[in-house]
């Protein structure tokens, strides 16, 4: 059984096609990166496949289930995790009551529940302080855990991101623009914990212009160019491609050149 499938994946903005007609198969287990120059509709992909954007036309497929009309806590139920950008974490609150924070609205107690402080309640949120720890140790932060997230730095953000996603419990996580805005050598260590991810049976999907970065730790891509797929394969195939090379050097993209 296919793992995710698209098919004919198209999103219209009013007159601008964001996703054109896109299909592709993301394979259970790998690293996949999406590339392209800038505006090339990378984020709106995601954004279908998480469920926060509805595709015009086209479909999803996960584990052979159809989900091209489901709604975001469905699909993250389902076991599809997304990072957000870090400017989405609670700045003053600590690294852990994050991570908590973010189990928690994907767990079941009601307000009712949290009020009359029933047992289930309880059971929840010793469960949710129990894998914030793991998450945290996973990614690398236990030593983090009670600082407040204002005072690390951009890269423990990054693996904040990462370590929420991660604490729902994913069989693949898509992750955008991992590396943007952090230095070479924390560039190596998150390209490590995505291989860590990996090797722990979560499948991972990303988004990210460090070429370098992609072309040592993918074992697929797929480049898009003004919504449409216009190359996949694996990195050596993609580098040799005239048609991705001309994408990148023939337009305006502000894009890293491969
Ligand atoms: N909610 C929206 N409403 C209207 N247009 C949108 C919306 N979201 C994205 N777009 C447009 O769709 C196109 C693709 O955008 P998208 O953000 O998916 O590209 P991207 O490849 O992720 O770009 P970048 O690398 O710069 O983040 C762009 O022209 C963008 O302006």
């Amino acid at each position: 059984m296919t793992f995710i499938k698209l098919e004919g994946l198209t999103k219209r903005f009013g007159g601008l096609t964001a996703v054109d007609e896109v299909d592709f198969e993301i394979e259970q287990g790998k690293i996949t990166a999406i590339i392209g120059p800038n505006g090339a509709g990378k984020s709106t992909f995601f954004n279908l496949i998480s469920g926060f954007h509805q595709p015009t036309s086209g479909s999803i497929t996960f584990e052979g289930k159809d989900i091209t009309k489901t709604p975001p806590h469905i699909v993250a139920r389902l076991g599809i995790a997304r990072t957000f950008q870090t400017t989405h974490l609670f700045d003053t609150s600590s690294v852990i009551d994050n991570i908590i924070v973010g189990y928690r609205l994907r767990t079941k107690s009601k307000l009712f529940d949290a009020i009359l402080r029933t047992k289930r309640e309880k059971r929840e949120e010793k469960e949710a302080f129990e894998r914030a720890i793991e998450v945290l140790d996973f990614v690398g932060l236990a030593n983090l855990a009670d600082s407040p997230v204002s005072t690390i730095s951009q890269e423990s953000k990054k693996r904040v991101a990462i370590a929420l996603a991660l604490a729902t419990g994913p069989k693949v996580i898509f992750l955008d623009e991992p590396a943007a805005g952090i230095n070479p050598g924390e560039t190596e260590g998150l390209a490590e914990l995505m291989k860590k991810i990996v090797d722990s049976g979560i499948t991972v999907c990303t988004i990210e212009h460090k070429m370098q970065m992609i072309m040592g730790l993918a074992d697929n891509i797929m480049v898009l160019n003004h919504g449409a797929k216009i190359a996949q394969g694996t990195p050596e195939e993609i580098q040799n491609n005239p048609t991705v090379i001309e994408a990148y050097l023939g337009g305006e993209s502000s894009a890293e050149v491969i």
